[in-house]
Order: C-alpha cells, then sequence, then structure tokens
C-alpha cells in the first residue's frame, strides 16, 4: 500500500488480496465449492433464496453494520436500534411473504442482531404446543401479525433449573372464573426473559396452579402485561430492564412483578392439562409435556453452534492465510502464513471441522426431533424421553464445544482477535450464554445421565433397547480394540466402536459406583450426589458417540463429487481422531484403545492437518457467509485485512476530533501546573 493510499483510511483495495487469491488458485476444490455451499444451504434453489434475502437486507443501512455497530453505541441507542431492526425485519417477512424457514434465514443473515427474537424463537412456539386448538384459533394469527408481541416467561430470581421450585402462582378463583398471578416471594419475581424489559405487551408466565389451596404442578398462563394503546404496565405489573449483559445488549431482558393480576380461565393454555370453569383440574400426557418448548430451542441451539463456529472459522481460516509472522525457512525472503505452522493449524482446524460436523449432527437431530414431534401431536409419547435426553444432551455438548473452540479461534488471531472490530470476542461472550440458556449445560448432562442408568439397568435385566442405548446391550468381553493398524485410524466406522465401547464402559462404570454405594448403605440421593462427575463424564461420552454416528451417517448419505467426498470426509476423519486424543486419557482408562493406537491416532491427527491445509479457504468459502454477516475486519472475502483495520478507526467516536476535549479539561491544567508550556 501506499503512503497516499495509508492517509486515505476509507481506502479498501477493490482487489482480492493476492495471499487469499493464491489460496483459492491452488485449491483443488475451489471449483466444486458451490457444490458444498448447496449441501450446507439444503439445495441449490436455497442458496439463491439466501442470498436473495441477504441482498434485500444488506441494501438497508439498518441491517448492513448489524454486527459489529453495537460496539460504539451506549445501551440505549442499541435496544432502539434492536427494536427498529425487529419492526423492519418483520416488516419485510410480510412484504416479501417470508415461510418461518425464509425468516430463520434472514436472522442469521443479521447475526441475531435484533430485539424481539424470543417472541419467534419461543412465544410462537410454545403458543403452539401448550395451546388447545381454540386457544390456537384466537392467539396464533394474532402472534404471527405481530398485534401482540410476546415472551416466554419461566425463570425467575431464585430459581432456574429446578422448575419444581417456581414460585410463581396462578390462583384460581371460581367465582369470577379467573386465575391471579402472584410473585410472592422476592425470589419468585421472573428474572431472564428476552424482549420483556421494555418490549413485549405478553407474556407466557410459567406458574404452579393453585386450586383450593391444591398445587397442581407448573402450567402456562398467557398474560397481558402492557396496555395495547399506551405500552403502559397494566394494573398490578412491574416491568423493567435486568441491566446489561457480557453480550446480546440489544435484547431486554427483563424482571417481571405480579401483584394480583387477573387473567380469564381461557389463558391458561391448556393442551396438556385443563380447569374447569367449576375448578376441576385434569390433565392428558406425562406430566412433562408442558416442558416441550424447551426441546424444541435445544435442538435449534445445535444447529446455532454450527453457525457460530462457521462464521468464526471463516475468520480465523482467512486471516490465518493472510497474516505472515516468521518464517519456517530461514533462507526464505518472505515470513511464513501462519496458516502453514502446524500448531496454528491444530487451533484453527478442530474449530474448520466442529462446525461442518455440527451442520450434520443438527441437521439429523432436527429430523428426528421434528419426527417425535408428530407423533407426540397424535398423542403417542413413546420417544419423548429420548428426544428429551437427544436434546438436552447435543444442546449441552456443542454448546460447551462451541465455547471452547471459538475461544482458541480468537486466540489464533493473535493481538487482532482481541478487537472488537475482529468480531470474534463478541462471539466468544455470545456462546458463552449458550452453555446456560435452555437448561445449564452440567443440569443437562446429568438428565442424560439420569436416562443412560435407567436404560443400562433394563439392558442388565434381559430387556432389548433401541434408539441411541441400544448398544448398552453389548457383552463388553468381546470386545477387542479394532485399529489394528496406522491405516485403521482412518476407518471412521472402525473409530465409532472404539466410542461406543468407551461410552459402555464409562457408563457400566457410573452405575456400577451407584450401585455399591446404595449397597453399601448411603441414600439413593446421597449415592447420586456423591457420583454425579462420573455421571457427567458418562453421558459425555454417550453424546460424544451418538454424534459421531450421525455424522458419519448423515455424510454417507450424501450424493457427492469424489473431490467434494474426499474433502468432507478428511473433515470427518480429523474430528473423529480430534476428539480420542482430547480424551485419551478416557480412552486408554476404559482400555478402548492401547498405547500403540494412541500413537498411531496422534499420527494420523497431525497427518489430517496437512491433508486438510490445501482446501482450508476453500472450505470457509463454501460456508458463504456475507461479509456483513460475520462482520469481521479480519475475515472478508477480498481479505483486505489490514486496510479494513486502518479503515474501522473511523467509526471510533475518539477519532472524530484531534484533540479530545479531556485534554483541554484535565491534561492541559495538569501538564502546565508547574508552567511548562515554554518546554
Ligand atoms: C448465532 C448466534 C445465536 C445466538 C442466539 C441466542 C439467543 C438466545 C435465546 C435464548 C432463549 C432462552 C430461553 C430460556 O432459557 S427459557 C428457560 C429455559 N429453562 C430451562 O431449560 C430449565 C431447565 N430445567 C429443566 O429443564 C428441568 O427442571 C430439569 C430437566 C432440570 C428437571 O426437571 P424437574 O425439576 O421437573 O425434575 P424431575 O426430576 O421431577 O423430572 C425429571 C423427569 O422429567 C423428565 N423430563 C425433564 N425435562 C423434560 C422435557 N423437556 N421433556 C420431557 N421429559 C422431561 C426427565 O426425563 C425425568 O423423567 P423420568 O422421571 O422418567 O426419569
Ligand atoms: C442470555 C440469557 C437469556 C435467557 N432467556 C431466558 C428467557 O427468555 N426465558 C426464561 O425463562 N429464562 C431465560 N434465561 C434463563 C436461563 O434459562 C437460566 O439461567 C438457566 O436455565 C439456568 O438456570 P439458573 O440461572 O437458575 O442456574 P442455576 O441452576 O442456579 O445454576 C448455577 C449452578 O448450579 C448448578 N446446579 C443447579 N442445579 C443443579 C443440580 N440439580 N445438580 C447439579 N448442579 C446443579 C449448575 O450446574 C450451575 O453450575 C436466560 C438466561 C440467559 C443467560
Amino acid at each position: 500500500m501506499s503512503a497516499a493510499a495509508i492517509l486515505d483510511l476509507g481506502k479498501i483495495p477493490s482487489k482480492v488480496n493476492p495471499e487469499l487469491q493464491s489460496e483459492r488458485d491452488c485449491s483443488s476444490l475451489t471449483p466444486y465449492i458451490s457444490e458444498i455451499t448447496a449441501i450446507v444451504d439444503g439445495g441449490r434453489n436455497n442458496t439463491e433464496k439466501r442470498r436473495q434475502i441477504e441482498r434485500i437486507l444488506f441494501k438497508d443501512p439498518l441491517f448492513r453494520d448489524c454486527a459489529i455497530d453495537s460496539v460504539y453505541k451506549p445501551r440505549d441507542e442499541m435496544y432502539a436500534r434492536g427494536v427498529e431492526r425487529s419492526v423492519r425485519l418483520f416488516a419485510l417477512k410480510e412484504e416479501y411473504n417470508w415461510t418461518d424457514e425464509e425468516f430463520g434465514i434472514a436472522v442469521y443473515v443479521i447475526n441475531h442482531q435484533y430485539s424481539l427474537g424470543l417472541h419467534t424463537v419461543m412465544f410462537i412456539p410454545a403458543l403452539e404446543r401448550l395451546s388447545t386448538e381454540q386457544q390456537k384459533a384466537k392467539w396464533l394469527h394474532l402472534a404471527r401479525n405481530y398485534q401482540i408481541i410476546g415472551t416466554y416467561a419461566q425463570t425467575e430470581l431464585g430459581h432456574g433449573t429446578n422448575l419444581q421450585g417456581l414460585e410463581t402462582i396462578a390462583t384460581y378463583d371460581a367465582t369470577t372464573e379467573e386465575f391471579i398471578l402472584n410473585t410472592p416471594t422476592v425470589t419468585s419475581i421472573k428474572w431472564w426473559p428476552g424482549a420483556l424489559g421494555k418490549s413485549v405487551n405478553y407474556a407466557i408466565i410459567l406458574a404452579t396452579l393453585i386450586i383450593d389451596g391444591k398445587k397442581h404442578g407448573m402450567h402456562p398462563f398467557l398474560t397481558p402485561l402492557r396496555s395495547t394503546e399506551d405500552h403502559k404496565p397494566l394494573p398490578g405489573v412491574k416491568v423493567g430492564d435486568i441491566g446489561p449483559k457480557l453480550t446480546f445488549n440489544t435484547v431486554d431482558n427483563g424482571y417481571l412483578i405480579l401483584n394480583n393480576v387477573r387473567i380469564p380461565r381461557e389463558n391458561m393454555l391448556m393442551k396438556n392439562a385443563q380447569v374447569s370453569r367449576e375448578g376441576h383440574f385434569t390433565s392428558r400426557g406425562p406430566s412433562k409435556a408442558n416442558y416441550s418448548a424447551m426441546i424444541l430451542v435445544r435442538v435449534t441451539i445445535v444447529n446455532w453452534c454450527s453457525v457460530i463456529l462457521s462464521n468464526s472459522s471463516t475468520i480465523t481460516v482467512r486471516y490465518s492465510a493472510v497474516r505472515r509472522q516468521s518464517t519456517l525457512d530461514s533462507s526464505s525472503e518472505k515470513e511464513s502464513k501462519i496458516l502453514d505452522y502446524q500448531t496454528q493449524q491444530y487451533k484453527v482446524f478442530p474449530s474448520l471441522a466442529t462446525a461442518y460436523a455440527l451442520f450434520f449432527v443438527s441437521k439429523t437431530l432436527k429430523n428426528r426431533y421434528l419426527k417425535t414431534y408428530a407423533e407426540i401431536m397424535k398423542g403417542n409419547f413413546k420417544n419423548l424421553p429420548e428426544i428429551h435426553c437427544q436434546s438436552a444432551g447435543m444442546k449441552a455438548l456443542s454448546a460447551e464445544m462451541t465455547v471452547e473452540l471459538l475461544e482458541i479461534s480468537r486466540q489464533a488471531c493473535g493481538g487482532h482477535g482481541y478487537l472488537a472490530a475482529s468480531a470474534l470476542g463478541d462471539a466468544v461472550a455470545s456462546a458463552k450464554a449458550l452453555v446456560t440458556v435452555e437448561g445449564e449445560n452440567t443440569v443437562l448432562y446429568l438428565q442424560v445421565a439420569r436416562y443412560l442408568m435407567k436404560r443400562f439397568a433394563a439392558a442388565v435385566s434381559g430387556e432389548r433397547l433401541s434408539g441411541s442405548t441400544e448398544y448398552l446391550c453389548m457383552d463388553p468381553i468381546k470386545y477387542s480394540c479394532p485399529i489394528n493398524s496406522p491405516g485403521d485410524c482412518m476407518n471412521v466406522s472402525l473409530l465409532c466402536q472404539v466410542y461406543r465401547f468407551r461410552a459402555y464402559r464409562m457408563i457400566s462404570k457410573a452405575a456400577r459406583m451407584l450401585q455399591r454405594d446404595i449397597e453399601g448403605g448411603k441414600k439413593q440421593h446421597k449415592a447420586m450426589n456423591d457420583n454425579l462427575v462420573q455421571l457427567v463424564r458418562a453421558a459425555r461420552a454417550h453424546l460424544l458417540y451418538c454424534m459421531m454416528v450421525d455424522y458419519k451417517e448423515s455424510m454417507n448419505q450424501l450424493q457427492i463429487s469424489v473431490p467434494v467426498s474426499k474433502a468432507l470426509n478428511n473433515l470427518l476423519v480429523f474430528f473423529t481422531v480430534f476428539n480420542i486424543v482430547k480424551n485419551a486419557g478416557d480412552f486408554l482408562e476404559t482400555e478402548s484403545i492401547g498405547l500403540p493406537q494412541m500413537e498411531w491416532l496422534k499420527e494420523t491427527e497431525v497427518k489430517m492437518l496437512a491433508e486438510i491445509r490445501p482446501d482450508a479457504v476453500s472450505l470457509v468459502d463454501a460456508f458463504d457467509i456475507h461479509d456483513n454477516t460475520h462482520g469481521s475486519v479480519l475475515g472478508c472475502y477480498d481479505g483486505n485485512v489490514y486496510e479494513r483495520m486502518l479503515k474501522s478507526t473511523q467509526n471510533e467516536p475518539l477519532n472524530q476530533c484531534d484533540v479530545h476535549y479531556s485534554f483541554h479539561q484535565h491534561l492541559k491544567p495538569f501538564l502546565q501546573r508547574n508552567n511548562t508550556s515554554k518546554l
């Protein structure tokens, strides 16, 4: 770049950075990128549809800088802009007649930077799942047409995890045929629901139902909170924002205090349980049927994780192909690309491989969920425990992986990864929320462990199992490690057997430890608590095995060209081997593999880094993520990293004048205190 151009901070070269261009020129995968993009989008038509949505959104300045502009704005403005974006997004949905799926694409395109997400993510799905047909006819179109805006208000100050412990109460008054809602204690105050603070006028409030002094468990109550005339809180309602968070500050997560708020009997969402005019309580289906909206969101989070990692690996791979630092070969005149260092590949490729893995895994999980949901809608709850276990567990495992890998990606960009303009810091902080929302990860792993203990006991008593736990019927004596040569480490089917045995061993160990403690005289709850750590380990091992199987089988179903198959298979092998090496202790301790196999696997792992290297840029290009979506100066398609960094300094409010007012107010009087102006 010339000195003159350096002074013109607004200039971004019109050409792609030759460093990135050479990557694209040299990758044999480049001609096949659109084939992979079509897989990720679910077909070439969908790719075109997404690009059309991008064109619509990004011709509007309101959305163009959405991924990054919040950095420079005070909270108040961020919220206002988030509401403006929400309203524009809803209007565009109507204008272009977008389906729910297309609306979902639009939300991805703007990287979730809007305020009223809870209305779509939870309020409408909860209405669909918890209402009777009559209630749906009354409320759903109002919500879908944005005549009412709502949220899902379950968590309280004192309880998020333990739903039996929720203290908000809905007491039935048969004389007026109303429920009276109260948050009678400090700990019962609703706390966290998205868009509650300032935006919504309705909420589905999860409260303990009381009739004639008797408790009937947690139920959903559709409750108006603000006037539809002037948006003021209705009588008995106190509501506000809970304050700034690590990220998501466009969203007004709120608190809610209810003091004798009366709602008509018809506003209890009665699909799963009914209260008659006279106050007679009946229920149908399992007691946890009211937890169903959470299952859907957990399934969705697995897909979000894949999207987050696609964004971050786009940034880190492109940046690593542009950045040069030190040199591998002292005779070379040029410094080396950091992407050529094996250690850099080891930081960057796990994210890339996991982005693809979670894409395939989330697709399978979604299909499994839709199948089970259809059965449940017909009154068949047989597969509910299995889908609860799968959705809760996959949410926990993918959120855990995502946070870990994202932070490594951020570090892989060195100092520049610490700049807000890299967008990686915000991505890490946002992903951290996914570990907690929709069920705290440890708690969800323990739900999986509870299911596994039951299934293991059933297997031991001779029951034939199906679904994800079918393998618990295995005879461990018959296992011998299937990896007999270094070449076997590339065989994912063999590696899946290794994962399966490790899971079996860890589950049986947890079961044995529990049994030992109970037989030793410990009470059930004490025995459980004394083994929670092993139970979580067992759950993780099971989920990782399930993930491998779903990934492998999903890949097997693809009809793809040879180069694409080779590139995607490299990622599959790397992901499978990487997660064994990462958990080496468990695999060795359970004797799923021996020391020689571990040596071979470690060699295979680094060999795969070299296999992936030539196609790394093509593999992230294939995600086809718009520069405005990831919003990172480091990760744009043209690779003009340094020019974009310089340009981004123009957005900094401190740079709007040469001499800041604080100089006159503070620094100047201080410097001149001894009359040094003559120096
Ligand atoms: C690209 C960037 C994207 C970023 C975008 C970010 C946007 C963020 C939006 C986030 C929105 C967040 C919303 C929320 O967080 S809403 C609140 C969510 N809250 C929770 O998830 C609460 C977690 N707690 C629970 O789910 C349960 O309390 C728990 C499972 C922990 C235990 O339940 P309970 O207290 O009732 O325990 P029990 O021991 O009595 O019951 C256990 C039995 O119940 C079965 N069970 C549990 N849950 C379910 C379910 N959902 N479906 C079916 N069955 C369930 C369980 O299997 C046990 O059965 P058994 O008794 O037969 O063993
Ligand atoms: C960004 C964000 C958005 C949210 N949006 C909403 C929303 O829209 N609506 C809504 O209702 N809620 C919302 N929530 C709340 C969220 O669902 C809860 O925070 C979550 O369910 C965890 O509950 P908790 O905060 O009570 O954590 P806690 O349960 O208090 O967890 C604290 C610690 O205790 C441990 N722990 C708790 N119980 C057990 C147990 N039984 N066994 C072992 N360990 C245990 C956990 O593992 C954790 O380490 C949101 C939260 C966040 C961060």
